[in-house]
């Protein structure tokens, strides 16, 4: 029997991929836009124009346009707390009980921030929202794949910062290119080094060998990897490595990572004993929410609520939580 859009709301669920920069509420962009002295179109039509992906978005790089407009509102410690705070929110309806959300520090300095006082000021945002929603979180920081070596690795530095809390592990983000991973190896290789948990973006733009190098280079997780599809004789490996995929059905139409629903290769993953979890990525630029990924792919492929149970267990066992924040969710995903 297919489940109601209740039913999958209220499914206890664990979030690995989602973009803080993308998942703004309006509200708390009309705040933020006021605060910065921006100003931004009156009507919630032509806003959401600005802020969501334009529905002729032909690629990855389409897709990234609406982040050019929400950045310059978070610059300042306040808005980056308020953002934060905001999104935990959203997933406190999602039912979501752990969230990891990502952010490039390096794209919230143009206000005279530091990089370490953007992750506090996320951080702080996330720790209040946890106090008042009851959503544990951890915070994942992004380098851009535009950024050089050096930049980037200012950012890996924060992770030796002793006094940072919930900052979880690293990721790679924006426009994805044939044979990207390896031109970061050398950063990679320190992030291996000093123990930071990894997750890449990779495979969303049908370099399924971006996935692989990934994986070479000591990421345990894959944001998208959706272009591994194409690539069955792989998965094998992927299934032995505990390799867990970070899917996001509504973004990966809208990016063209896949060209239509029918084609969506999670059930055929999840039928494989790939693990595969579901994620909004930016719940703004995609105008989605969790519970919309869940109706969608319970539409699609007639899951029922076994499979649901499955993937968030998935994704508890590849998160990177504290083993507190592990101890305290067990009962609820490792049933
Ligand atoms: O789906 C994505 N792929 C690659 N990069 C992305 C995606 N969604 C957001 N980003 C970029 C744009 C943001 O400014 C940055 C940090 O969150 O990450
Ligand atoms: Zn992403």
């Amino acid at each position: 029997m297919c489940l109601s859009r209740t039913e999958l709301n209220q499914l206890p669920k664990i979030e690995l991929h989602c973009h803080l920069d993308g998942s703004i509420s309006m509200a708390t962009i009309r705040v933020l836009a006021e605060k910065a002295r921006i100003s931004i179109p009156e009507s919630d039509e032509a806003l959401r124009f600005k802020i969501t992906a334009p529905e002729s978005a032909e690629s990855l790089l389409d897709y990234l346009a609406p982040f050019d407009f929400v950045l310059p509102m978070l610059q300042t410690q306040e808005a980056l707390e308020l953002a934060a705070y905001d999104l935990i929110a959203q997933a406190k309806a999602d039912h979501v009980r752990y969230i990891e959300v990502r952010f490039a520090p390096t794209l919230h300095t143009a206000g005279g921030l530091s990089l370490e006082q953007v992750v506090v000021a996320v951080t702080k945002g996330l720790a209040k929202g946890e106090a008042d929603f009851a959503v544990k979180s951890n915070a994942l920081l992004c380098g851009m794949r535009h950024e050089s070596v050096d930049t980037i690795m200012k950012v890996v530095d924060l992770f030796s910062k002793g006094e940072l809390t919930h900052v979880a592990g690293f990721d790679l983000a924006g426009g994805e290119a044939d044979g990207y991973v390896s031109d970061f190896a050398s950063i990679l290789e320190m992030v291996k080094e000093r123990g930071i948990p990894l997750t890449l973006h990779a495979g969303e733009c049908g370099c399924a060998q971006n996935v692989m190098d990934a994986i070479e280079l000591g990421a345990t997780r894959i944001g998208h990897g959706v272009a591994i599809k194409d690539m069955p004789d792989k998965w094998a490996e992927l299934i032995d490595k505990k390799i867990t995929l970070e899917m996001a059905p509504t973004s990966n139409i809208q990016t063209k990572a896949i060209d239509k629903a029918e084609n969506y290769p999670f059930k055929t993953l999840f039928d494989a004993g790939v693990r595969v979890t579901i994620n909004t990525d930016n719940r703004t630029v995609s105008d989605t929410t969790l519970t919309d990924e869940y109706v969608k792919l319970a539409d699609w492929f007639g899951f029922d609520e076994a499979v649901f149970r499955q993937v968030a267990r998935y994704a508890f066992e590849a998160s990177f939580m504290s083993p507190q924040q592990r101890a305290d969710l067990a009962d609820e995903f490792m049933l």
